[in-house]
């Protein structure tokens, strides 16, 4: 456990905000999460002013959507062009080149950019890219809708919070990455691991092992255990701390610092048998501007890298992805 902590150390970001405590506050947070970036790119933030009352209603209100039964949620199945609910058909360690049964969740996703009417979203890429996907809420639980929009809302403000000291500690301007993520494109996700109807097939988890593809990803969990970090082959838990959001990066940003910090692989694995526990996660993928350039760091580029440097966007990004993980 004290290992495991320490590879996802806790941040306080209260120091960090409503300048209480200063530039020299501001930098010291920064310096904090620098190095959990370089070294396992996963922390666990508290003191982040995120209301604890907006993150119960987030889970009560996801909680009693999975709970209704399936004709009444499949209203909202997700298909061409749209978000909603899905069952795992295959598994996300396919994206990192693993293959396995299908992961053991049900899925229901919105983007930011959901509710936008569809030409302002086809302005946004074309229709490979998740985030131009219309938002199909359901009708009950009463009140998904609002609850699910104010959360995007406070998870947009939370990114770009922790975007600002990321520049910091990255040695740029703190306002770095405003303008290119002032039109973020990010999406919110639950994952709901059902109670267990029996034992897994062989290779099959909770969620296969997988990085992110984004830039950040704030995610919100239960106190069911399950999440575990790979390091040097082995698997670490992710602590559970009340109250914190868990923070690890993507691989866009690995490749925007190129490689100096690090997108690490995790999954989630099975409860222990014979228990019959339901589990609740709620990431929310936090990506830039669909159309910003990205190109590795200049003071990250080795000497060999200066004259072909290649650079992408989001949307570039993802058509790659989806092209590796789904063809
Ligand atoms: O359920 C979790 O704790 C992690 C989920 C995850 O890694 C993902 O959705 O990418
Ligand atoms: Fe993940």
């Amino acid at each position: 456990m004290g290992k495991d902590s320490e590879f996802v150390p806790v941040v306080d970001l209260s120091a960090a905000r409503n300048g209480s405590g200063g530039r020299r506050g501001r930098t010291s947070v920064a310096r904090e999460i620098g190095r959990a970036c370089e070294s396992s790119g996963f922390f666990t933030v508290v003191g982040h002013g995120i209301p604890a009352e907006l993150t119960g209603r987030m889970d009560a209100v996801t909680r009693e959507f999975f709970r209704l039964p399936a004709p009444r949620k499949e209203k909202v199945l997700c298909g061409p062009g749209k978000g909603g609910l899905r069952y795992a058909e295959g598994s996300v360690a396919r994206g990192a080149g693993g293959d396995a049964p299908p992961d053991l969740c049900e899925i229901y996703t919105a983007n930011v950019l959901g509710d936008l009417a569809p030409e302002r979203r086809a302005r946004c890429g074309g229709a490979d890219a998740p985030w131009t996907r219309a938002n199909d809420w359901p009708e009950e639980p009463a009140g998904f809708r609002d609850v699910w929009t104010a959360y995007m809302r406070a998870m947009g403000g939370l990114g770009g919070d922790l975007m600002r000291l990321f520049a910091l500690a990255l040695g740029l301007d703190e306002e770095f990455f405003d303008d290119k993520v002032d039109r973020h494109v990010s999406t919110l996700v639950a994952n709901h691991y059902f109670p267990p109807s029996g034992p897994p097939l062989p290779g099959q988890m909770r969620m296969g092992a997988h990085s992110d593809w984004g830039s950040l990803t704030i995610l919100l969990r239960d106190a069911v255990g399950g999440l575990q970090v790979r390091r040097d082959g082995e698997w670490h838990d992710v602590p559970h701390v009340p109250g914190g959001f868990v923070i690890n990066i993507g691989d866009l940003m690995a490749f925007w610092t190129n490689g100096h910090w690090v997108s690490t692989v995790h999954r989630v694995r099975n409860p222990a048998e014979g228990t019959t526990d339901s589990r609740l996660s709620l990431p929310f993928f936090f990506l830039p501007n669909h159309d910003t350039r990205i190109e590795p760091l200049p003071r990250f580029r080795k000497s060999g890298d200066r004259d072909r440097v290649t650079g992408t966007t989001p949307g570039e990004w993802f058509r790659a992805k989806m092209a590796a993980t789904y063809s």
